[in-house]
């Protein structure tokens, strides 16, 4: 297991490149017939990058054990929200099975036990990435397939950055304790998200870049709104955002990513938009 720290934006400003490479992202969180898994003392956000190949059930409980997380089992007293971006999957629990085709989700509340995942196409594996977060309350899992994500279009051709906001894990679609989760995808021609920029001080955030092609990358902004910095981003790659900074990308192509968000409030629309003028 990957463990990354807070970081203090004093202390940030000091960083070079490969001090902010190491304490925002994380380059390899899938590996075919692997379960990756990234601790963030952020707001104790654990991401998990799945992929079963088609031969063999991968079972969580066998990655993540009891002196890990101090407790009998993942989500004893945790949330947890899963996006496909990959083939179909199945998600197995004791509480029930579930199949997910290409951008499926699924939300596992505290207390769902015995989770494995198998990929469902041998020429096509799931890809499965997780968010989870600690949890006082149980919610009941649910399946939300693409089409019942919440749709909210931003942005315009003109300005680059004309985009399809899929809301998945929002209270208007399932209740949770605190994880809200989602899917951003950029038009063709688009390649800006999230700009003009925000920060949330209630909530972190955690942005998973994906549908980069090889030859393409995405340049993430990060930092307190007048003391900008940039991480050359590419396909399926992770990176945690802290509620202070700005995260917003631009990119040579159009792409997508999910984000997810963990902390105070659920609130979407409560950001502190920064404006043009003030970004340095
Ligand atoms: O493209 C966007 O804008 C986003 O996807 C914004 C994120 O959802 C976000 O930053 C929510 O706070
Ligand atoms: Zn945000």
């Amino acid at each position: 297991m990957k463990v990354l720290h807070n970081m203090h934006p004093n202390d940030t400003k000091h960083y070079d490149t490969e001090r902010l490479r190491e304490a925002f992202l994380c380059e390899e969180l899938f590996q075919l017939g692997k379960i990756n898994v990234v601790y963030s003392h952020i707001d104790r956000l654990v991401a998990l990058g799945i992929m079963p190949n088609s031969q063999e059930t991968l079972s969580l409980d066998e990655v993540i054990d009891k002196k890990s997380f101090g407790t009998d089992f993942f989500l004893q007293r945790r949330e947890m929200g899963i996006i496909n971006l990959g083939g179909a999957a199945v998600i197995d629990t004791q509480q029930g099975r579930y199949t997910l085709a290409h951008l499926d989700a699924l939300y596992l509340g505290k207390e769902t036990q015995n989770i494995s995942f198998s990929s469902l196409d041998t020429q096509n594996p799931a890809v499965l990435y997780g968010l989870s977060v600690p949890a006082h309350h149980q919610y009941p899992n649910k399946l939300i397939k693409y089409e019942e994500a919440r749709k909210v279009q931003l942005g315009s051709l003109a300005n680059a950055n004309a985009r399809r906001i899929n809301q998945y894990l929002h209270p208007d679609i399932l209740e949770t304790c605190q994880l809200c989760m989602g899917m951003t995808e950029l038009e063709k021609g688009s390649v800006w998200n999230t700009m003009p920029a925000h920060t949330h001080e209630r909530r972190m955030e955690a942005y998973l870049y994906f549908n980069i092609e090889p030859d393409q990358v995405v340049f993430h902004f990060l930092g307190e709104p007048t003391e900008t910095r940039h991480i050359v981003v590419r396909d399926k790659q992770l990176i945690i955002s802290p509620s202070w900074s700005i995260h917003s990308g631009c990119g040579t192509k159009n792409y997508s990513f999910v984000w997810g968000m963990a902390g105070e409030n659920q609130t979407f629309d409560d950001m502190d938009f920064i404006a043009m003028q003030d970004l340095r």
